[in-house]
Protein backbone atom coordinates (compact mmCIF):
# COMPACT_ATOMS: atom_id res chain seq x y z
CA UNK A 1 0.00 0.00 0.00
CA UNK A 2 1.29 3.55 -0.65
CA UNK A 3 -0.50 6.29 1.50
CA UNK A 4 -1.25 9.55 -1.18
CA UNK A 5 -3.72 11.44 0.95
CA UNK A 6 -4.68 11.21 4.76
CA UNK A 7 -7.50 14.32 6.43
CA UNK A 8 -7.50 14.98 9.51
CA UNK A 9 -10.92 15.71 10.94
CA UNK A 10 -11.08 17.64 14.35
CA UNK A 11 -14.52 15.99 16.10
CA UNK A 12 -16.59 17.42 19.13
CA UNK A 13 -19.27 15.00 20.48
CA UNK A 14 -20.95 15.46 23.83
CA UNK A 15 -20.73 12.34 26.54
CA UNK A 16 -24.18 11.25 27.18
CA UNK A 17 -23.16 10.98 30.73
CA UNK A 18 -19.77 13.05 31.91
CA UNK A 19 -17.00 10.51 32.68
CA UNK A 20 -15.60 11.19 36.00
CA UNK A 21 -12.58 9.93 37.55
CA UNK A 22 -9.58 10.88 40.34
CA UNK A 23 -8.72 13.64 37.68
CA UNK A 24 -12.08 15.36 36.83
CA UNK A 25 -14.75 15.21 34.82
CA UNK A 26 -15.33 15.20 30.78
CA UNK A 27 -18.64 15.97 28.92
CA UNK A 28 -17.51 16.96 25.75
CA UNK A 29 -15.01 14.73 24.52
CA UNK A 30 -12.61 16.81 21.44
CA UNK A 31 -10.77 14.24 19.61
CA UNK A 32 -9.19 13.82 15.81
CA UNK A 33 -9.97 11.14 13.14
CA UNK A 34 -7.96 10.05 10.49
CA UNK A 35 -8.72 9.03 6.97
CA UNK A 36 -6.09 7.59 5.17
CA UNK A 37 -6.37 7.15 1.45
CA UNK A 38 -3.81 4.83 -0.59
CA UNK A 39 -2.92 5.16 -4.28
CA UNK A 40 -5.72 2.46 -4.63
CA UNK A 41 -8.15 4.68 -3.08
CA UNK A 42 -8.38 2.40 -0.80
CA UNK A 43 -10.06 4.34 2.19
CA UNK A 44 -9.08 3.15 6.05
CA UNK A 45 -9.62 5.16 9.53
CA UNK A 46 -7.74 5.57 12.51
CA UNK A 47 -8.88 7.47 16.08
CA UNK A 48 -6.77 9.21 18.11
CA UNK A 49 -7.41 8.73 22.13
CA UNK A 50 -5.98 12.15 23.39
CA UNK A 51 -8.11 14.41 25.52
CA UNK A 52 -7.43 17.83 25.19
CA UNK A 53 -5.89 18.12 28.66
CA UNK A 54 -2.53 16.26 29.04
CA UNK A 55 -4.59 14.34 32.46
CA UNK A 56 -4.12 11.02 31.52
CA UNK A 57 -0.90 10.75 29.54
CA UNK A 58 1.12 13.80 28.49
CA UNK A 59 -0.23 13.65 25.05
CA UNK A 60 -3.06 15.89 23.82
CA UNK A 61 -5.57 16.46 21.09
CA UNK A 62 -2.94 19.41 19.93
CA UNK A 63 0.30 17.77 20.44
CA UNK A 64 -1.44 14.70 18.42
CA UNK A 65 -1.98 16.78 16.03
CA UNK A 66 1.33 18.84 15.73
CA UNK A 67 2.85 15.13 15.83
CA UNK A 68 1.58 13.70 12.88
CA UNK A 69 1.12 17.21 10.54
CA UNK A 70 4.82 17.94 11.18
CA UNK A 71 6.38 14.31 11.47
CA UNK A 72 4.11 11.42 10.93
CA UNK A 73 2.03 11.83 8.08
CA UNK A 74 5.24 13.25 6.09
CA UNK A 75 7.05 9.92 6.62
CA UNK A 76 3.80 7.85 5.53
CA UNK A 77 2.67 9.80 2.89
CA UNK A 78 4.19 8.49 -0.91
CA UNK A 79 6.26 5.96 0.95
CA UNK A 80 5.25 1.86 -0.30
CA UNK A 81 4.56 -0.26 2.90
CA UNK A 82 3.80 -4.15 2.99
CA UNK A 83 2.36 -4.64 6.05
CA UNK A 84 1.52 -1.91 9.10
CA UNK A 85 4.24 -3.87 11.23
CA UNK A 86 6.29 -2.13 9.01
CA UNK A 87 5.61 1.77 10.65
CA UNK A 88 7.58 0.89 14.07
CA UNK A 89 10.88 1.00 11.79
CA UNK A 90 9.49 4.18 10.14
CA UNK A 91 8.61 5.99 13.27
CA UNK A 92 11.75 4.56 15.44
CA UNK A 93 12.82 8.29 15.10
CA UNK A 94 10.15 9.43 16.67
CA UNK A 95 10.04 9.02 20.86
CA UNK A 96 7.03 8.17 22.74
CA UNK A 97 3.87 10.73 21.10
CA UNK A 98 2.20 6.76 21.43
CA UNK A 99 -1.32 7.95 20.71
CA UNK A 100 -0.43 9.64 17.72
CA UNK A 101 1.52 7.15 16.01
CA UNK A 102 -1.41 4.95 16.85
CA UNK A 103 -4.29 7.12 14.93
CA UNK A 104 -2.52 5.96 11.58
CA UNK A 105 -1.41 3.13 12.48
CA UNK A 106 -4.81 2.20 13.03
CA UNK A 107 -5.55 4.37 9.34
CA UNK A 108 -3.11 1.37 7.68
CA UNK A 109 -3.98 -1.69 9.55
CA UNK A 110 -7.90 -1.02 8.15
CA UNK A 111 -6.56 -0.51 4.80
CA UNK A 112 -4.01 -3.14 4.92
CA UNK A 113 -7.29 -5.75 6.15
CA UNK A 114 -9.30 -4.54 3.31
CA UNK A 115 -6.60 -5.12 0.66
CA UNK A 116 -5.88 -8.74 1.98
CA UNK A 117 -9.92 -9.43 1.83
CA UNK A 118 -9.76 -9.93 5.39
CA UNK A 119 -12.03 -8.88 8.62
CA UNK A 120 -9.31 -7.06 10.66
CA UNK A 121 -9.77 -9.58 13.23
CA UNK A 122 -8.82 -12.12 11.35
CA UNK A 123 -5.75 -9.81 9.98
CA UNK A 124 -4.79 -9.96 13.76
CA UNK A 125 -4.84 -13.50 13.85
CA UNK A 126 -8.34 -13.09 16.67
CA UNK A 127 -10.02 -16.43 17.01
CA UNK A 128 -13.58 -15.22 19.05
CA UNK A 129 -16.76 -14.98 17.25
CA UNK A 130 -17.81 -12.54 20.25
CA UNK A 131 -15.95 -10.40 23.05
CA UNK A 132 -17.48 -10.49 26.54
CA UNK A 133 -17.68 -6.74 27.88
CA UNK A 134 -17.58 -5.03 31.21
CA UNK A 135 -17.93 -1.28 31.80
CA UNK A 136 -16.07 1.35 33.50
CA UNK A 137 -18.44 3.78 36.00
CA UNK A 138 -17.12 7.26 36.55
CA UNK A 139 -17.36 8.53 40.30
CA UNK A 140 -20.92 9.77 40.73
CA UNK A 141 -22.03 13.02 42.66
CA UNK A 142 -23.67 10.61 45.47
CA UNK A 143 -23.98 6.94 46.63
CA UNK A 144 -27.69 6.61 45.73
CA UNK A 145 -26.84 7.61 42.48
CA UNK A 146 -23.97 5.48 42.29
CA UNK A 147 -25.63 2.64 43.18
CA UNK A 148 -28.33 2.99 40.50
CA UNK A 149 -25.71 3.13 37.84
CA UNK A 150 -24.04 0.55 39.01
CA UNK A 151 -27.49 -1.46 39.15
CA UNK A 152 -28.59 -0.31 35.52
CA UNK A 153 -25.52 -2.14 34.06
CA UNK A 154 -25.79 -5.05 35.80
CA UNK A 155 -29.45 -5.10 33.57
CA UNK A 156 -27.90 -4.16 31.10
CA UNK A 157 -25.74 -7.59 31.16
CA UNK A 158 -22.53 -6.12 31.42
CA UNK A 159 -20.06 -8.74 33.11
CA UNK A 160 -17.76 -6.78 35.20
CA UNK A 161 -18.05 -3.69 36.87
CA UNK A 162 -15.28 -1.15 36.96
CA UNK A 163 -15.60 1.54 39.42
CA UNK A 164 -13.66 4.75 39.62
CA UNK A 165 -12.08 5.79 42.83
CA UNK A 166 -10.34 8.13 44.52
CA UNK A 167 -9.10 9.03 48.32
CA UNK A 168 -11.85 9.87 50.10
CA UNK A 169 -14.23 8.17 47.54
CA UNK A 170 -12.91 4.59 48.01
CA UNK A 171 -13.17 1.96 50.85
CA UNK A 172 -16.87 3.13 52.22
CA UNK A 173 -18.36 3.32 48.19
CA UNK A 174 -16.91 -0.05 47.45
CA UNK A 175 -17.92 -1.74 50.85
CA UNK A 176 -21.82 -0.23 50.41
CA UNK A 177 -21.77 -1.44 46.26
CA UNK A 178 -20.62 -4.97 48.00
CA UNK A 179 -23.38 -5.03 49.90
CA UNK A 180 -25.89 -3.73 47.33
CA UNK A 181 -24.14 -6.24 45.27
CA UNK A 182 -22.17 -9.67 46.48
CA UNK A 183 -22.16 -11.52 43.17
CA UNK A 184 -20.92 -9.17 40.53
CA UNK A 185 -17.56 -9.24 39.51
CA UNK A 186 -16.02 -5.78 39.88
CA UNK A 187 -13.03 -3.99 40.03
CA UNK A 188 -11.20 -0.82 40.73
CA UNK A 189 -9.37 1.61 39.25
CA UNK A 190 -7.51 4.55 40.73
CA UNK A 191 -5.84 5.95 37.91
CA UNK A 192 -2.60 7.02 40.24
CA UNK A 193 -4.20 8.51 42.87
CA UNK A 194 -2.65 6.65 45.79
CA UNK A 195 1.16 6.13 46.90
CA UNK A 196 2.98 3.76 49.14
CA UNK A 197 1.65 5.97 52.10
CA UNK A 198 -1.70 4.66 51.60
CA UNK A 199 -1.08 1.03 52.16
CA UNK A 200 -3.14 -0.10 54.68
CA UNK A 201 -6.34 1.65 53.04
CA UNK A 202 -5.25 -0.32 50.03
CA UNK A 203 -5.23 -3.61 51.76
CA UNK A 204 -8.56 -3.16 53.62
CA UNK A 205 -9.69 -3.10 50.26
CA UNK A 206 -8.87 -6.55 49.56
CA UNK A 207 -11.60 -8.12 51.61
CA UNK A 208 -14.30 -6.60 48.94
CA UNK A 209 -12.97 -9.82 46.49
CA UNK A 210 -11.98 -7.48 43.79
CA UNK A 211 -11.25 -8.89 40.17
CA UNK A 212 -7.93 -6.36 40.53
CA UNK A 213 -7.23 -3.33 41.45
CA UNK A 214 -5.99 -1.19 37.92
CA UNK A 215 -3.27 1.83 38.25
CA UNK A 216 -3.14 2.19 42.24
CA UNK A 217 0.13 4.43 41.99
CA UNK A 218 1.96 6.81 39.88
CA UNK A 219 1.19 6.84 35.86
CA UNK A 220 4.86 6.04 35.32
CA UNK A 221 5.94 3.85 38.14
CA UNK A 222 6.98 0.23 38.31
CA UNK A 223 9.33 -0.40 41.34
CA UNK A 224 6.38 0.87 44.02
CA UNK A 225 3.50 -1.08 42.59
CA UNK A 226 6.23 -3.78 43.06
CA UNK A 227 6.12 -3.43 46.23
CA UNK A 228 2.63 -2.61 46.63
CA UNK A 229 1.64 -6.22 45.27
CA UNK A 230 3.33 -8.03 47.46
CA UNK A 231 1.62 -6.77 50.32
CA UNK A 232 -2.15 -6.90 48.56
CA UNK A 233 -4.07 -10.33 47.64
CA UNK A 234 -5.66 -7.95 44.96
CA UNK A 235 -3.69 -8.25 41.62
CA UNK A 236 -2.81 -5.08 40.62
CA UNK A 237 -3.53 -4.35 36.85
CA UNK A 238 -1.62 -1.76 35.06
CA UNK A 239 -2.90 0.54 33.07
CA UNK A 240 -0.62 4.11 32.74
CA UNK A 241 2.62 2.39 33.63
CA UNK A 242 2.44 0.16 30.44
CA UNK A 243 3.40 2.31 27.23
CA UNK A 244 5.21 -1.10 25.14
CA UNK A 245 5.94 -4.23 25.04
CA UNK A 246 9.49 -2.86 27.01
CA UNK A 247 7.35 -1.76 30.08
CA UNK A 248 5.55 -5.08 29.86
CA UNK A 249 8.08 -7.37 30.19
CA UNK A 250 9.82 -5.28 32.75
CA UNK A 251 6.27 -4.76 35.31
CA UNK A 252 6.36 -8.55 34.98
CA UNK A 253 9.54 -9.43 35.74
CA UNK A 254 9.41 -6.94 38.45
CA UNK A 255 5.99 -8.18 39.76
CA UNK A 256 4.54 -4.84 39.24
CA UNK A 257 1.24 -6.24 38.16
CA UNK A 258 -1.05 -9.66 37.77
CA UNK A 259 -2.85 -8.72 35.46
CA UNK A 260 -2.21 -5.85 32.45
CA UNK A 261 -5.06 -3.50 30.60
CA UNK A 262 -3.66 -3.02 26.99
CA UNK A 263 -5.05 0.14 25.49
CA UNK A 264 -3.86 0.32 21.33
CA UNK A 265 -3.44 3.96 21.94
CA UNK A 266 -1.23 4.40 25.20
CA UNK A 267 1.02 1.49 23.66
CA UNK A 268 1.55 3.02 20.03
CA UNK A 269 -0.61 1.19 18.03
CA UNK A 270 -2.31 -2.16 17.09
CA UNK A 271 1.05 -3.87 16.14
CA UNK A 272 2.43 -3.42 19.47
CA UNK A 273 -0.74 -4.42 21.53
CA UNK A 274 -0.49 -7.67 19.28
CA UNK A 275 2.95 -8.14 20.91
CA UNK A 276 2.44 -7.25 24.56
CA UNK A 277 -0.70 -9.83 24.22
CA UNK A 278 1.78 -11.92 22.73
CA UNK A 279 4.12 -11.96 25.44
CA UNK A 280 1.40 -11.80 28.24
CA UNK A 281 0.10 -14.93 26.69
CA UNK A 282 3.65 -16.59 27.01
CA UNK A 283 3.78 -15.48 30.30
CA UNK A 284 0.61 -16.34 32.16
CA UNK A 285 -0.40 -12.97 32.38
CA UNK A 286 -3.70 -11.88 31.50
CA UNK A 287 -4.98 -9.27 29.29
CA UNK A 288 -8.17 -7.37 28.70
CA UNK A 289 -8.83 -3.97 26.56
CA UNK A 290 -8.94 -1.04 28.07
CA UNK A 291 -11.13 1.66 26.54
CA UNK A 292 -10.39 6.04 25.90
CA UNK A 293 -14.41 6.94 25.66
CA UNK A 294 -13.71 6.12 21.96
CA UNK A 295 -15.80 6.49 19.60
CA UNK A 296 -17.07 4.20 16.62
CA UNK A 297 -14.08 4.06 14.96
CA UNK A 298 -11.52 3.03 17.90
CA UNK A 299 -14.25 1.02 19.43
CA UNK A 300 -14.24 -0.96 16.65
CA UNK A 301 -10.27 -1.53 16.85
CA UNK A 302 -10.79 -2.49 19.98
CA UNK A 303 -13.31 -5.34 19.00
CA UNK A 304 -10.90 -6.41 16.32
CA UNK A 305 -7.97 -6.41 19.01
CA UNK A 306 -10.57 -8.11 21.90
CA UNK A 307 -11.19 -10.78 19.51
CA UNK A 308 -6.86 -12.24 20.37
CA UNK A 309 -7.14 -15.39 22.65
CA UNK A 310 -5.32 -13.98 25.63
CA UNK A 311 -7.82 -11.43 25.91
CA UNK A 312 -9.49 -13.25 28.66
CA UNK A 313 -11.46 -10.59 31.10
CA UNK A 314 -14.07 -8.30 29.96
CA UNK A 315 -12.88 -5.14 28.94
CA UNK A 316 -14.34 -1.35 28.95
CA UNK A 317 -15.22 -1.75 25.38
CA UNK A 318 -19.39 -0.78 26.55
CA UNK A 319 -21.79 -0.28 23.63
CA UNK A 320 -22.35 2.84 21.30
CA UNK A 321 -25.13 3.75 23.28
CA UNK A 322 -23.79 4.01 26.46
CA UNK A 323 -21.52 6.94 25.25
CA UNK A 324 -23.49 8.78 22.43
CA UNK A 325 -27.03 9.96 21.08
CA UNK A 326 -25.50 9.13 17.70
CA UNK A 327 -22.02 7.08 16.66
CA UNK A 328 -19.88 7.66 13.58
CA UNK A 329 -20.12 4.01 12.79
CA UNK A 330 -23.14 1.55 11.15
CA UNK A 331 -24.02 0.08 12.71
CA UNK A 332 -23.07 1.02 15.82
CA UNK A 333 -21.79 -1.48 18.28
CA UNK A 334 -24.47 -3.51 20.25
CA UNK A 335 -24.23 -5.42 23.55
CA UNK A 336 -26.47 -8.46 23.85
CA UNK A 337 -26.16 -10.19 27.21
CA UNK A 338 -22.85 -8.69 27.82
CA UNK A 339 -21.64 -9.34 24.56
CA UNK A 340 -20.47 -7.74 21.39
CA UNK A 341 -19.99 -9.84 18.21
CA UNK A 342 -16.90 -9.50 15.99
CA UNK A 343 -17.74 -8.65 13.01
CA UNK A 344 -16.46 -10.66 9.94
CA UNK A 345 -17.30 -8.38 7.16
CA UNK A 346 -13.93 -7.10 5.43
CA UNK A 347 -11.83 -4.11 7.24
CA UNK A 348 -13.05 -2.76 10.33
CA UNK A 349 -16.90 -4.43 9.78
CA UNK A 350 -18.27 -0.87 10.22
CA UNK A 351 -19.27 1.57 8.03
CA UNK A 352 -18.41 5.06 8.38
CA UNK A 353 -21.22 7.40 8.99
CA UNK A 354 -20.32 10.05 6.86
CA UNK A 355 -22.86 12.70 7.91
CA UNK A 356 -22.22 11.72 11.48
CA UNK A 357 -19.28 12.78 11.18
CA UNK A 358 -19.76 15.79 9.31
CA UNK A 359 -22.23 16.73 11.97
CA UNK A 360 -19.68 16.37 14.31
CA UNK A 361 -16.92 17.65 12.99
CA UNK A 362 -14.96 21.04 13.84
CA UNK A 363 -12.10 21.29 11.33
CA UNK A 364 -10.37 19.33 8.88
CA UNK A 365 -7.45 19.59 6.81
CA UNK A 366 -5.72 17.45 4.14
CA UNK A 367 -1.82 16.34 3.41
CA UNK A 368 -1.11 15.07 0.68
O1 LIG B 1 -15.43 3.40 28.87
C1 LIG B 1 -14.25 3.54 28.57
O2 LIG B 1 -13.88 3.83 27.42
C2 LIG B 1 -13.19 3.39 29.63
C3 LIG B 1 -13.24 4.49 30.62
C4 LIG B 1 -12.02 4.59 31.48
O3 LIG B 1 -11.95 3.90 32.48
C5 LIG B 1 -11.03 5.59 31.13
C6 LIG B 1 -11.47 6.64 30.35
C7 LIG B 1 -10.64 7.66 30.00
C8 LIG B 1 -9.32 7.63 30.40
C9 LIG B 1 -8.85 6.59 31.18
C10 LIG B 1 -9.70 5.54 31.54
C11 LIG B 1 -9.06 4.43 32.32
O4 LIG B 1 -9.22 3.26 32.02
O5 LIG B 1 -8.29 4.72 33.21
MG1 LIG C 1 -7.46 2.92 33.88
Amino acid sequence: MKIKEVTIHHLKMRLKNPFSTSFGTIDNKEFLLLEAKDEQGTVGWGESVAFEAPWYTEETMKTTWHMLEDFLIPLVINKELQHPDELGELFKGIRKNYMAKSAIEGALWDIYAQQTNQSLAEALGGKKDKIEVGISIGIQKTMEKQIEVVNQAIKDGYKRIKLKIKPGWDFNVLRTLREHFPEVPMMADANSAYTLEDVALLQQLDEFNLMMIEQPLAYDDLIDHATLQKQLKTPICLDESICSLEDAKKAIELGSCGVINIKIGRVGGISEAVKIHDYCAEKGIPVWCGGMLEAGIGRAHNIALTSLSNFVMPGDTAGSSHYWEQDIIEPEVVVEDGYIKVPKEVGIGYQPNLEAIKKYTVESKVYR
